[in-house]
């Protein structure tokens, strides 16, 4: 079985028909195990708000005191991911909710202090989530990490979908948000993009917010992940678009793959 771990950021959670779950469901009778990963910012902006927090972010990140960290883990941890769990139940998957704390899956160290419980991956587990998968269930994992002290951590979400999947070696990476793929300054998809040019669309700031951690975890997964994609999960059928080469969502391709293997191809 080929695992795809599959990321879904907050932005779109809500938008997600029950086609995208029936499509996730059914992966696994085409030779596919897929292992959730997820966001929710948004909700956890919304439930900060209604306790009198103010949402505070620094470096694209969420600045984490003690109040907020159990804010992030009662959102992150409890209703987002009861959420998702029971939508996927709902169209056949075996769902079972972890947070990067269990096992631990997800060992961290603190990231920054002046970020505070802001966690940066440091090592991946797998052992728990190759249990489940080994036993039929569909993983569905919150980003929260652990430093092995006790301390509880909150980790970006696309940061800890680039880290699963490069630690269990999956074949596909797709992180599934609100836009069609990474987008030039005039709005059009690129259907492909490289580390460098990546590098270049940051630093011109045509890449930008939330999508600075999309593509630095694309980046780090696509040594070890054979296939790294941002894709649209309001489309019709984002993974079997894919799966028959439909073009969809903007793939993050090496630059020796582009500059050998396809113009190679393209010589024929
Ligand atoms: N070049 C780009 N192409 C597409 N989206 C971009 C680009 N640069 C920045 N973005 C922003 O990134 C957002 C997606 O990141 P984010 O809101 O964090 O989503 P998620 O919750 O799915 O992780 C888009 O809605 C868009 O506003
Ligand atoms: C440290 C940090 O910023 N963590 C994120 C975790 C959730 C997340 O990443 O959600 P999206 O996928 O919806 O962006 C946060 O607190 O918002």
């Amino acid at each position: 079985m080929k695992k795809v771990v599959i990321k879904i950021g907050g932005s779109v959670m809500e938008d997600l028909d029950a086609s995208f779950f029936t499509e996730c469901a059914s992966l696994v009778n085409h030779g596919w195990w897929p292992i959730i990963v997820h966001g929710g910012g948004p909700s956890i902006n919304r439930i900060q708000e209604s306790l009198g927090q103010a949402p505070v972010f620094a470096k694209g990140l969420r600045v984490t005191d003690d109040a907020c960290l159990e804010t992030v883990e009662m959102v992150l941890g409890g209703s987002v991911n009861k959420t998702l769990v029971s939508r996927l139940q709902q169209a056949g998957a075996k769902a079972v909710g972890i947070s990067g704390v269990d096992g631990p899956l997800l060992e961290v160290s603190q990231k920054d202090p002046e970020l505070g419980w802001v966690g940066e991956v440091e090592d991946v587990h797998t052992q728990l989530l190759e249990t489940l998968l080994a036993g039929g269930w569909l993983p569905v994992v919150a980003s929260l990490g652990t430093d092995g002290c006790g301390h509880r951590f909150n980790v970006n979400a696309d940061t800890a979908a680039g880290a699963i999947a490069g630690a269990l070696h999956a074949e596909r990476l797709m992180l599934v948000t609100d836009v069609p793929g990474v987008l030039d300054r005039q709005g059009s998809l690129l259907s492909e993009v490289t580390p460098g040019r990546i590098a270049t669309m940051v630093k011109d700031k045509e890449i930008y917010g939330g999508m600075i951690p999309k593509v630095k975890a694309a980046l780090t997964g696509l040594d070890y992940v054979q296939e790294v994609v941002i894709t649209d999960g309001r489309q019709d059928y984002p993974f079997s678009r894919i799966e028959k080469g439909i073009p969809g969502g903007t793939r993050i391709v090496k630059e020796e793959k582009e500059d050998g293997l396809i113009s190679n191809l393209s010589k024929k």
